[in-house]
């Protein structure tokens, strides 16, 4: 029997990627709400509660306010946004740090950042192996395509032309800080450093380390030995065992749903750069959004996945 698929915020950027991803797919049915309904509160609390899933793709006071008009206690809901990703009760959206069975049981599941899916599965099993320290205070830079953003952001990039480079975040206290602490765990609150660049999609997250400085840091070699053994099999985190001499962001990326993971080391082993390469709009929203459905419904998880 199929299940029942409501998109709350389905004309919005992740909304749409997601409803692309599940076309198609015998397994799910999607409930649609014409645009002169999409925003009209009975019309969405009636879906809320009709459907066997709930996946929400909004600014965070709408996917709070969409949880609360929820009664009916067998829907189970993937939340996109913000709201809930260090609430009680909420389970943590990334299989792989988390572990599959967590989400395949939960019933209120918080998708990870876009940032913090390079951040933390780049540094959480690193920390957790001993071979770097939870008390150091991390820095964090990251680009990322205009999508990440939403339509506001792609609607103020399609604009003006002009724009470079963007920085943003400048006063610190980014939405994303909170979470990549906690699902890090770790002591200090990392300094994060964002920035956009004028393609759509595709991000780096990077993480800067001044190893000599560090008390019990592995080499470059030893870290990337381990996140290799950690995610070996992943078919969604593939560890790049070899160093380019550069990573580009191409304005024609193809929207994809994996991430590769990159240790680049000093010969001396005093420093290294972890980096993440993904898509914000796949494993950072849409993609992480329709793998954890597919754990929740106990599907092959990478089914209607951009492999
Ligand atoms: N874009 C990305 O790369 C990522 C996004 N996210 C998160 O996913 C969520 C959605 O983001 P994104 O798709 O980019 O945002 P968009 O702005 O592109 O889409 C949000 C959608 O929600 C709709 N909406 C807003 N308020 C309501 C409401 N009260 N009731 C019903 N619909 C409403 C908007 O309507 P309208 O079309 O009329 O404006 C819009 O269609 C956000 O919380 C975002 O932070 C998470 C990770 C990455
Ligand atoms: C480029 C850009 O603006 N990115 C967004 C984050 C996108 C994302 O991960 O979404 P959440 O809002 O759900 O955390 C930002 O920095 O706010």
């Amino acid at each position: 029997m199929s299940a029942t698929v409501f998109i709350d915020g389905a004309a919005g950027t992740t909304g749409l990627e997601i409803a692309e991803r599940l076309a198609g797919r015998p397994e799910f049915t999607l409930a649609v709400l014409d645009d002169a309904r999409r925003k009209d509160d009975a019309a969405r609390a009636e879906a809320l509660n009709d459907a066997d899933f709930v996946i929400l793709c909004l600014p965070d006071d709408a996917a709070r306010d969409a949880v609360s008009m929820i009664r009916n206690d067998k829907v189970r809901v993937i939340d996109a946004s913000s709201a809930h990703r260090t609430a009680m009760g909420w389970t943590y959206g990334l299989p792989e740090v988390v572990g599959r069975d967590a989400i395949a049981s939960a019933r209120r599941v918080s998708n990870p950042g876009c940032y913090p899916t390079g951040f933390i599965t780049l540094l959480a099993p690193l920390i957790s192996a001993g071979l770097l320290p939870k008390d150091w205070p991390y820095v964090c830079h990251a680009v990322s395509g205009y999508s990440g953003g939403g339509k506001a952001l792609i609607g103020r990039f399609d604009e003006d032309e002009d724009i470079a480079f963007r920085a943003y975040g400048l006063a610190m206290g980014h939405k994303h800080v909170g979470e990549m602490q906690r699902h890090v765990g770790l002591v200090h609150a990392p300094l994060f450093a964002p920035a956009v660049v004028p393609a759509f999609r595709g991000m780096l997250v990077e993480v800067p380390l001044q190893l000599a400085a560090m008390q019990l840091a592995g080499t470059p070699d030893v870290l990337l030995a381990s996140l290799a053994e950690t995610y070996r099999g992943s078919p969604i985190i593939k560890v790049r065992e070899d160093r380019p001499e550069e990573l580009l962001l191409r304005k024609s990326m193809a929207p994809t749903d994996t991430v590769e993971l990159f240790v680049f080391g000093a010969k001396d082993g005093s420093q290294a750069r972890l980096v993440a390469v993904l898509d914000n709009l796949g494993k950072g929203a849409s993609g992480a959004a329709v793998q954890n459905l597919n754990l929740m419904a106990h599907i092959e998880q990478t089914a209607g996945l951009r492999l």
